[in-house]
């Protein structure tokens, strides 16, 4: 089956957060695939992998990276596919870089900013559901099973508190 999202990292490094991405895609039920692309690191496969995307019928890409983390903004030069973007948390700027390299697009290429870190990651798999789920009803369903599911969970966790 072909992959509706691509999730793209700029380093192995950002697996463990993008992990949560990953995950929660495929708890949804959307089909999902990962690479590591960084801009500066392989710069012809990055243009190559982003004017090629809609192409091979990805819908949609979340790009994770860290730092100077032109990674999305340059994926969403090269496509007009949405693009969200995730922050890293960097071990010098606690990610702030991260997030204001991604935040701060020119006008004319938007990038969808997630927060950072995992908690970026795991919405930016719920926002990708979301504009995934306008065209597809299973979609659509899973992503109310999962807002019940934590509306009951929070519920849960109110009362075991009493
Ligand atoms: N921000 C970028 C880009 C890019 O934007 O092209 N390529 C790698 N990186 C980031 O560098 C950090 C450290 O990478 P290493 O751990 O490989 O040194 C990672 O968070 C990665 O996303």
């Amino acid at each position: 089956m072909t992959s509706q999202v691509a999730v793209v990292m700029g380093s192995t490094s950002d697996w463990p957060v993008m992990k949560a991405a990953f995950d929660r895609l495929e708890e949804l039920g959307i089909e999902a695939e990962k690479h590591v692309i960084s801009a500066h690191r392989m710069p012809a496969q990055l243009q190559e992998f982003g004017q090629s995307a809609r192409d091979r019928g990805l819908k949609l890409i979340i790009a994770g990276a860290g730092g100077a983390a032109h990674l999305p903004g340059m994926l969403a030069a090269n496509t007009t596919l949405p693009v969200i973007g995730v922050p890293m948390k960097s071990s010098t700027l606690n990610g702030i870089d991260s997030l204001l390299s991604i935040v701060q697009m020119p006008a004319g290429v938007p990038v969808g900013t997630m927060a950072i870190g995992p908690a970026g990651a795991k919405n930016a798999a719920l926002y990708a559901a979301s504009i995934l789920s306008l065209n597809d009803v299973k979609i659509e369903k899973a992503l109310n099973d999962f807002r019940a599911a934590q509306t009951q969970a929070s519920i849960q966790s109110e009362e075991d508190l009493r």
